[in-house]
């Protein structure tokens, strides 16, 4: 064979490895992501877009065995931190800081947050963390604030067990930090031993950070915690002052021959027992609704004096406005008038 014949034959047989290569290396890279982190609150891949309002917000799952993967996609970018469970008043200050920074440095705002909640973990299972909102109403929030990527970690032992120079490092400055935003109170690394002060040390003076100051309201620090004992108190009234608005859930109405039982979707907290004003809407109407809970149960009582508008089968939002006094057993008998009617 003479040098120019094995020059091309050599070329050609370089550039069929080199496509090899790179076709392994893409079908690995999709493997690796859809290695799919159990129980996030029934999504059913690593990463995906999510589209509100015509434009995209990246939901990436990371795990110990995908994380090399996803950081080949990395990009500089401003990163607020935390889980933000119901993204309330606090949480949106954060993320707001981190838009405007965002911004001004013309650098993507992505969220870096951990699934399941630390509290979870931490305590081995035995406390329960009933989430405010499941992630598909997060993302929703999210989006609203101007976020474009949303990393949510899986938090295990391994990961809690990294030093906050290790976390810093491996997650932070490796999915492309250049500032990073989170509360006065936001830790990170085993034991919590990381706080907002230590972030350009533990960065090697590459990341800046920006510590948002305690959002309070009536001198108490807004929480994901607070709001769930108001929502466990049945103080429903009170939540706008701290998340910004009414509480919300949704759930699948079941007609009943004189009420319609609520099956409430995953991830949401029902407040205590009692009778509630709520708002409903079901994306054609919206009124005002009496609601009982008893035992866990949420069902409405439905009006003598208008037609249901309520369907079978249907998805509704609710709306929890406040709790109203006794004297249910009225409303309920008015119920059983109406949808006798209704019936008959
Ligand atoms: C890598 C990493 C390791 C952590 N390890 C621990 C730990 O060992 N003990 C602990 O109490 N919290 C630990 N945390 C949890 C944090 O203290 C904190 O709860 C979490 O980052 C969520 O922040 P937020 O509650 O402010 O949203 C760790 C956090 C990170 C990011
Ligand atoms: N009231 C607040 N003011 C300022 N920053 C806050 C406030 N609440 C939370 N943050 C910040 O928002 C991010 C997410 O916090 P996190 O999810 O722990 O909220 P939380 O309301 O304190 O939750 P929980 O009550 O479940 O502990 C963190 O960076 C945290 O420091």
């Amino acid at each position: 064979m003479n040098s120019e014949k094995f020059g091309i034959l050599y070329d050609y047989t370089n550039c069929v490895v080199k496509l090899q290569r790179l076709a392994l290396r893409a079908v690995s890279i999709q493997l690796m992501k859809s290695i799919w982190i159990s129980n996030a609150w029934g999504a059913d891949q690593s990463a995906y877009a999510f589209l509100i309002g015509g434009t995209f917000l990246k939901v990436i799952h990371i795990t110990n065995s995908n994380r090399d993967a996803f950081l080949l996609e990395a990009k500089p970018c401003v990163m607020a931190l935390g889980f933000f469970d119901g993204v309330h008043l606090g949480h949106q200050a954060v993320i707001k800081a981190a838009k405007r920074v965002a911004d001004e440095k013309k650098l993507p705002l992505v969220i870096m947050s951990f699934f399941p909640h630390p509290k979870e973990v931490l305590s081995n299972g035995k406390k329960i963390v009933s989430y405010l909102m499941p992630l598909v109403d997060k993302q929703k929030k999210f989006k609203a604030l101007g976020v474009e990527i949303f990393y949510m970690v899986q938090f295990n032992f391994e990961f809690a067990g990294l030093t906050p120079k290790q976390f810093v490092q491996n997650y932070l400055l490796d999915f492309g930090a250049q500032q990073i935003v989170a509360g006065f109170d936001f830790t990170y690394g085993c034991r919590g031993e990381g706080n907002m002060d230590r972030v350009q040390a533990d960065s090697d003076g590459r990341i800046e950070s920006i510590k948002v100051k305690k959002i309070e309201f009536e001198g108490e620090k807004i929480s994901s915690t607070l709001i769930r004992n108001l929502i466990c108190s049945g103080k429903v009234e009170e939540i706008p002052y701290y998340l910004g608005e009414s509480y919300q859930i949704e759930g699948t109405v079941s007609l009943n021959k004189y009420s319609a039982d609520i099956i409430v979707n995953p991830h949401y907290s029902l407040p205590s027992s009692g009778i509630y004003e709520v708002t409903v809407t079901n994306g054609r109407e919206t009124w005002k609704q009496e609601a009982l809970i008893l035992n866990g149960q949420l069902t409405f009582m439905l009006s003598k004096s208008r037609k249901c508008p309520l369907k079978e089968n249907e998805t509704i939002r609710i709306y929890w406005e406040r709790r109203l006094p006794n004297g249910w057993s009225t409303s309920l008998e008015q119920s059983h008038h109406y949808s006798q009617s209704v019936v008959s």
